[in-house]
């Protein structure tokens, strides 16, 4: 009988003493992705460099294959690592689009399903029918498309392209996903008259996440609005405009460097990831800040982001609210440290992978923990661990967060370590890399 990677259990490195290591983490999922749909509707062909190939990027690529667009994967044309040739042609249906678990399929392919020329049926892994995805629906209809749906606001759905949309004017409630507003934004430029987004509702989530949509919009000669500068608040404009292609060097994960600069913090060792960039939208650049807070310190110079720790973390009091994705890891941390910890600001985490803030409370319990949910996020009053098994709920980054306590706790031993494929492509092997074991 073959093994069931999903009950697999992985026993998490324990550390015998500081890291030191220097690791190289692979693209953004977040970047990959945009780029890859913004590529996929611009009017000449695009370069993708140092994409990220992993489940989440690979089920776009094929996703946007079987919409008709040619991507080629290869070396660049300077001869230097891996990229993609993106070659957009006339969007196509009948299609069938396999999301898996990837909130940016999900959210940002259905609009571009409504240009293509026919069906397109959109399904994915049982969590995918689970998550949010009313905003995007509800919106596409306002603008012009016709979607077939349950009735829930969510997956299992067809959405039948029409070879283009009307656009206009749309109110949304992206609370729960700032996707919401991203995916419309990506694809507006190709609507009849663009689109002008109004987020009504409760606080938008993960505000980073759509300046990097406009940044990359932008980028690729898209005229956008945002409240950000003078504009008005919660209102995103997109005018209509083809689009060039670009050749675009895709920045390492920051989200994915999370466990690793946490390794340097946990067992008072250095860590340095190349690549940092100068400026970035990605979330994970607060981590500077936030395990500095915590108890190491950092540096930017010209070999990346070097990150010390002392062997000391401090308990913090922080919203997490713009910077979600980083929360199962700080939240893993924190459970080691000197001093309890408000996590704040993330109640939209009960609809991602799985319901992280329950996730995370009933895996560090069982370790020995005091963790509490609150309306908007987690109490965490740290106490001595213990070993036992950390389930993952087929969520990368509860993986990586129990990997996190390991480092410090004897007999960690995580479950489905697998499913960190979703976002980096061997996890396991970078970690024991890092720690020389
Ligand atoms: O647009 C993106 O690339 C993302 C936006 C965020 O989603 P939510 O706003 O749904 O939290 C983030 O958590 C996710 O990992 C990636
Ligand atoms: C929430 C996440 O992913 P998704 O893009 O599937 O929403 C995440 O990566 O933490």
């Amino acid at each position: 009988m073959r093994p069931d990677p999903s009950t697999d259990l992985w026993p998490a490195p324990y550390a015998r003493g500081a890291v030191d290591a220097t690791v190289t983490v692979p693209g953004s999922k977040s970047v990959t992705n945009r780029g890859l749909v913004l590529a996929a509707l611009a009017a000449e062909p695009g370069w993708l460099r140092r994409p990220l190939r992993s489940r989440d990027t690979l089920l776009m690529a094929e996703a946007l294959r079987t919409l008709g667009v040619k991507i080629e994967e290869g070396v660049g044309p300077d001869g230097t690592g891996e990229a993609w040739r993106i070659i957009p042609s006339p969007l196509r249906g009948p299609a069938t689009v396999d999301v898996g678990n990837a909130g940016t399929v999900m959210r940002f392919l259905p609009p571009v399903a409504a240009l293509a020329d026919g069906p397109v049926r959109f399904d994915g892994d049982p969590r995918s029918h689970e998550r949010p995805l009313h905003g995007v629906i509800d919106a596409l209809r306002a603008l012009g498309a016709r979607i077939d749906d349950d009735g829930r606001g969510a997956l299992p759905m067809t959405v039948h392209g029409a070879g283009g949309l009307d656009g206009g004017t749309v109110e949304i409630d992206a609370s729960s996903s700032s996707q919401f507003v991203s995916a419309l934004l990506l694809s507006a430029p190709r609507f009849n008259q663009g689109v002008e987004v109004r987020h009504v509702g409760a606080k938008l989530p993960s505000l980073p996440h759509i300046r990097m949509t406009v940044d990359m919009l932008r980028a690729v000669g898209a005229q956008v609005d945002e409240p950000e500068h003078g504009g008005e608040p919660n209102v995103w404009r997109v005018a209509p405009s083809a689009l060039r292609g670009r050749d675009l060097v895709v920045e390492p994960d920051l989200s994915n460097a999370q466990p690793f600069l946490a390794a340097a913090l946990v067992t008072g060792g250095r860590v340095t990831v190349p690549d940092w960039p100068e400026r970035t939208t990605q979330p994970g650049d607060e981590l500077r800040r936030i395990f500095t807070e915590m108890g190491g310190s950092c540096e930017l110079t010209e070999a990346g982001l070097t990150f010390t720790g002392t062997g000391r973390i401090h308990g913090i009091d922080v919203d997490l609210g713009e910077v979600g994705e980083l929360t199962p890891g700080i939240a893993a941390v924190a459970a080691l440290a000197d001093s309890p910890s408000t996590l704040r600001g993330v109640a939209h985490l009960r609809l991602h992978e799985t319901d992280r803030l329950a996730a995370l409370t009933k895996e560090i319990n069982e370790l020995g923990g005091d963790v509490t949910e609150t309306e908007d996020g987690l109490h965490i009053r740290p106490r001595p661990l213990h070993g036992g098994v950390f389930h993952t709920y087929h969520d990368h980054r509860m993986a990586t967060a129990g990997a996190i306590i390991g480092l410090a706790v004897e007999g960690v031993e995580i479950e489905d370590v697998a499913t960190t494929a979703k976002t980096l492509p061997d996890f396991p092997g970078m970690w024991t890399e890092m720690l020389g074991v």
